[in-house]
């Protein structure tokens, strides 16, 4: 068994769901594909729930029109068998009918999941209707009778596993399901979700509670880059990466991959392969345990990064003074990413920012507080990249950049700098030239 997800992207057009089915019909293995909503489909139903928060009803009303008619449009180009078109599109309008209906409750978590989730039902199920109307018989599964994750930092990949087997145990006839990402239920049964771009790590579930022999995930790019090719140009695929190299790039920005992708699969040591739909044939990026080669790989870059600095002559000499501070965080559920010390402060960073000013007035009781936001982090990642000779090279950039802060052996695969938001693509540029020798490079 295998399990394939394809993101927005890949989902997004008509002629894509094409490359996607051919991908899906050039072997018989057993698959569970697992899809996003088409690309943009997410986003408008974020717009859809404020309209929902602010009871604009004209706005819901004009949001789900314009959703039927872009599902409605993919049915009339992908269908030509008129029966099973219009069969389709009654389904549509019915399940439009469903959204309807919850965009006029009360605004709730509940509310937000069921409607934020929508975009994966429509697009699965026009997917699965399409498919069984060319021939390519398949199984619609409603990933909400299985996804139980209970809390999505922590899945119960047990729970997931039993209830996926009784899933799969009524159609034991089949050999292709398609079901949504996305979607799943919280510890008490409530429709809930994952994080934005979660598809990936509903696939490395799925893959974990049934032991698949891997998990693919296709997308518009063939594998992951050495850099970020949204803002660095000649960029290059890496063909092997490490769990820990995986999710060290993914946690600290490689959009590619969401952050929490290879939990689930690293302990059942089950490879993860990044492919691209669009050219299928390209090596792509495989994840595993192998170590193929130490030392540097990638560099990625994650923003929304709060600078605090705390400063005080009383840790002078003083012992037990972190544990204070470090249990003002924790107090607050704010996790710390970089950490340095000097020896009367200490600077370090956090992402989420929701009780910012709570943790402020704790601290400001024993130390002077400095804030800075809009800041990023920019990681340079390798097994053992501590230890790479061409490491020292990132240094270079305290030439040209403000750094803020630099974390170096905190682990062995990870070497990271902090620097202000604005300087972020110069950063990535200087270091793609510095760090993988390339020779065109914007000037910084
Ligand atoms: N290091 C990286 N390697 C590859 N792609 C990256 C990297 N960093 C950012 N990206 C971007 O991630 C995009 C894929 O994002 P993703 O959310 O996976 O798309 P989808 O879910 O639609 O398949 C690529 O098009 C690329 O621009
Ligand atoms: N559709 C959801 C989940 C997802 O994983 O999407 P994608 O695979 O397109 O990143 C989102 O946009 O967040």
């Amino acid at each position: 068994m295998k399990i394939l997800k394809f993101g927005g992207t890949s989902v997004g057009s008509v002629e894509n769901l094409y490359k996607v089915k051919e991908i899906l019909t050039s072997d018989t293995e057993e698959k569970i594909v697992v899809c996003s909503a088409m690309s943009g489909v997410t986003d408008q139903l974020v717009r859809l729930l404020e309209n929902i928060k602010f009871g604009d009803t004209d706005a819901i009303t004009r949001n789900l029109h314009r959703l039927e008619s872009k599902h409605s449009d993919v049915i009339d180009v992908l269908i030509e068998d008129v029966e099973i078109r219009n069969g389709l599109k009654d389904g549509l309008s019915s399940m439009i009918t469903d959204m309807f209906e919850i965009s006029s409750q009360e605004y709730s978590e509940e509310v937000n999941s069921k409607i934020i989730t929508y975009g994966e039902t429509l697009l699965t199920y026009i997917f699965s209707g399409f498919l069984n109307a060319t021939g390519v018989t398949n199984v619609l599964l409603d990933a909400k009778e299985f996804m139980h994750v209970d809390s999505t930092e922590n899945p119960n990949i047990e729970k997931v596993c039993k209830r996926i087997h009784k899933v799969l145990d009524n159609n034991i006839d089949t050999t292709l399901y398609i079901t949504q990402g996305f979607v799943c239920r919280d510890i008490d049964g409530q429709i809930s979700h994952l994080k934005r771009g979660g598809s990936d790590y509903t696939a490395t579930i799925i893959g974990a509670a049934l032991n698949a022999s891997e998990v693919q995930i296709w997308t518009d790019i063939d594998g992951l880059h050495n850099n970020d090719p949204r803002y660095v140009e000649h960029t290059q695929p890496i063909s092997h990466l490490t769990y820990n190299e995986a999710a060290e790039l993914a946690y600290f920005g490689a959009k590619i991959l969401h952050p929490q992708t290879v939990s689930p699969v690293v302990d059942k040591g089950i490879p993860v392969l990044l492919k691209n739909t669009f050219d299928p044939e390209a090596q792509g990026t495989i994840i595993s345990d192998k170590i193929h080669k130490k030392g540097l790989k990638a560099i990625s870059a994650k923003d929304g990064i709060t600078a605090i600095k705390i400063k005080s002559n009383r840790m002078l000499m003083a012992h037990g003074y972190l544990r204070r501070i470090f249990e003002v965080f924790d107090n607050f559920q704010t996790s710390i990413d970089m950490i340095t010390t000097s020896e009367i402060a200490i600077s370090l960073t956090i992402d989420n920012t929701s009780n910012l000013d709570k943790i402020i007035k704790e601290l400001e009781g024993y130390a002077e507080i400095t804030v800075e936001h809009d800041h990023s982090i920019i990681c340079i990642v390798g097994e053992s990249v501590i230890n790479d000779k061409n490491s020292y090279k990132l240094f270079e950039i305290l030439n040209y950049i403000p750094v803020r802060m630099v974390s170096y052996g905190g682990s062995n695969n990870n070497i990271s700098i902090l620097v202000d938001t604005k300087d972020k693509i110069p950063t990535l540029k200087f270091l793609n030239e510095k760090l993988f020798q390339v020779e065109a490079i914007a000037a910084v």
